[in-house]
């Protein structure tokens, strides 16, 4: 089966699309789903997203089991040194959702030919890079219609061998919020700064001090990040700027500390306008709620994959990266892993290169593991 979704994700690859327009990439989706045997197989789709369930041997009276996958690109220009690089300018699947998709194509295949007793819902999410997919399609009628009784997911993971898997019970990636300032002072020639207020100086204050947030103000035996990804500002060499952007990200492993560094980025943003006499403005984006992994899910997890040895498993760290997947784990039994697909480049690099042998181990273990879970009535034994 191999080469065959080596080729899938070579062509999503050449696809990466932004959240919520992800149009190509869907129809990729129901073009193949439509050429899967239909006997079992219903399919919905929810804006750019895709629902497919398929119909267990004993449909109606037992669970349904899902597994969900990510769609979306990134604003990212693509270096790898691949011949089917993105055919999107700008654009490109940096963080894996073209293999997540692929392997989502492969559950769905195996089981439209080979049904469980339980459903299968293959959950296909738009925009978790943002603005966050997973909420909105919780809350609507088509995913209502066939909410699952358990839920999977997974995230390449580049600093792992290909066939290893990682994860743990409880927290696995952190709260997030996005991070939208724009600092407004009064523009002028570089010449006169007394008749002008340099957002820009002032911008460069702000940055300073954020960074202070971390290390000051959050008690060290918690963790957070504050990071600024990029800056926009100004028109030219020798203008004063009048408008500065500042775009980033906050990361805590608790809502509480979340709260915190909120606090004080609001302080801080009070401060510089008095200090500066700049404005400024404050948008906070979207928040993903922390991925909490449920404990007899993940451990049950956990010792099927020692016990039939589908993968090397790690017992990972927590880590500071955001999925909207939290928003399921919320309210669905369930767990994400990662996925080992060994490249020196990390998520988010423009030249990740992940090694597709990853492709059939996924694919696998995700089939014989809901496979397990569902021959055993809800719990997967090996
Ligand atoms: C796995 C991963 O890399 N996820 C993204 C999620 C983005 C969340 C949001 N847009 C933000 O930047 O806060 C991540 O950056 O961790």
């Amino acid at each position: 089966m191999g080469s065959a979704y080596i080729d899938i994700r070579r062509k999503l690859h050449q696809i990466p699309e932004p959240g919520f327009e992800e149009f190509k990439t869907q129809a990729f989706v129901l073009d193949f789903l439509g050429k899967l045997p239909q006997e079992h197989l219903e399919v919905q789709t929810w804006r750019t997203g895709v629902l497919a369930r398929i119909r267990g041997t004993r449909s109606g009276d037992r669970q349904i089991l899902a597994y969900r996958a990510d769609i979306d690109g990134l604003p990212i220009e693509e270096e790898t040194s691949y011949s089917f690089r993105s055919q999107h300018p700008g654009f490109m699947h940096a963080c894996g959702h073209d293999i997540h998709t692929t392997v989502a194509l492969g559950v769905a295949e195996h089981f439209a030919n080979h049904p469980l007793e339980d459903d299968v819902l293959v959950v296909f999410q738009p925009a978790e890079e943002g603005p966050g997919g997973a909420a909105p399609m919780m809350a609507s009628e088509q995913f209502a219609a066939w909410r699952p009784d358990f839920i999977m997911a997974l995230h390449i993971a580049p600093e792992y061998p290909v066939g290893t898997v990682a994860t743990r019970p409880g927290i696995l990636f952190a709260n997030t919020s996005e991070l939208f300032i724009d600092v407004i002072g009064t523009g002028g020639h570089a010449a006169f700064p007394h008749q002008a207020n340099d957002a820009m100086v002032a911008a460069a204050s702000l940055i300073m001090q954020l960074q202070s947030i971390v290390s000051r103000n959050v008690n060290p035996l918690d963790s957070a990040v504050v990071t600024l990804g990029k800056i926009t500002g100004g028109v030219r060499q020798n203008v004063i700027a009048e408008r500065v952007r500042l775009e980033g990200t906050i990361r805590t492993l608790s809502e509480q500390a979340m709260d915190e560094v909120k606090a004080r980025v609001e302080a801080m943003l009070r401060g510089l306008e008095a200090g500066y006499g700049v404005r400024t403005e404050l948008d906070y984006g979207s928040n993903y709620h922390q991925v909490y992994n449920s404990r007899e899910e993940t451990v049950q997890f956990m010792n099927w994959v020692r016990e039939s040895g589908s993968a090397e498993l790690i017992a990972c760290r927590e880590a500071m990266t955001g999925e909207d997947f939290g928003y399921f784990l919320k309210e669905i039994p369930g767990f994400m892993f990662w996925l080992g697909v060994d490249t020196p480049y990390g998520l988010h690099h423009s030249k990740i290169e992940p090694s597709e042998d990853a492709i059939d181990v996924a694919i696998s273990l995700v089939t014989r593991y809901l496979s397990a879970k569902s021959a055993s009535g809800g719990k997967a034994e090996s």
